[in-house]
């Protein structure tokens, strides 16, 4: 059996740092942001944004422009639904493809990063859920000064992280260095890896 762990938490909260000590650990993982990437890159779903969003949305060279497609659904929900009702299917199918390769493949443990994975209600999908927090204040630093700070709008479509919180099997703290991260996760997984992947 393949246990499937959701990784979530808020805008900049951590998710894609943990997924990386995770990768580095030997886990397979998935990141649902990088879906939504390589789902940009595909011409079927270009036509389809630019039907919602306009011509300027595609550079010369054929790239997506996140940051229009960014201002456009802050500023209009409906448009936010559709562009999420056009990839939502897809990152779901791409989820469920990955799953059955690892199931062929006889792997035991799965690590996938779903940010809004409470608010578009996927923990069915998964055995069990992680959130990765952090202060309200260290968050807003994180997305002015390590992200793009017009993500900030998005934070009142989503769930709050206490609310969030409140809904995890584990909830860790990337107020922790990353080394101090690490070592949480080894000890956690130990007790998955008697079963799973042996770790150094
Ligand atoms: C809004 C976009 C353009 C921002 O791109 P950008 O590269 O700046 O950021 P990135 O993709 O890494 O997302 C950053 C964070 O924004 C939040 N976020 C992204 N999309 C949404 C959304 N539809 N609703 C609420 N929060 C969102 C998530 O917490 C995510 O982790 C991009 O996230 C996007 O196209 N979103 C729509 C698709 C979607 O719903 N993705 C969520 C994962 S399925
Ligand atoms: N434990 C930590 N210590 C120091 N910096 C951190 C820590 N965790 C995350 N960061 C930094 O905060 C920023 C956001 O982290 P990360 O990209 O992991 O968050 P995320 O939740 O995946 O973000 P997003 O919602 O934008 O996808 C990054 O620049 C990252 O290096």
């Amino acid at each position: 059996m393949l246990k499937k762990i959701a990784i979530t938490g808020g805008i900049a909260t951590g998710k894609t740092t943990l997924l990386k000590i995770l990768k580095k650990l030997g886990f397979p993982a998935l990141s649902c942001d990088e879906i939504v990437e390589n789902l940009y890159k595909r011409k079927d779903i270009q036509e389809k944004i630019i039907e919602l969003f306009g011509k300027k949305v595609l550079s010369k060279e054929g790239h997506i422009n996140k940051k229009i497609i960014l201002k456009k659904i802050i500023d209009s929900p409906s448009l936010k639904q559709k562009l999420e009702e056009l990839l939502h299917p897809e990152v779901l199918r791409e989820i469920m493809h990955f799953f059955e390769g690892l199931e062929r493949r006889g792997e035991r443990l799965v690590f996938v990063e779903v940010p809004l994975l409470f608010e578009v209600a996927w923990e069915k999908y998964f055995d069990e859920i992680w959130v990765i927090s952090s202060s309200e204040e260290t968050q807003r630093e994180r997305i002015y000064k390590l992200r793009e700070p017009e993500l900030i709008k998005l934070l009142s479509f989503q769930i709050p992280l206490k609310e969030k919180e409140k809904r995890a099997h584990k909830i860790f703290s990337s107020e922790k260095s990353l080394a101090e991260l690490e070592r949480e996760l080894k000890e956690i997984l130990k007790e998955y890896s008697k079963a799973y992947i042996p770790l150094e």
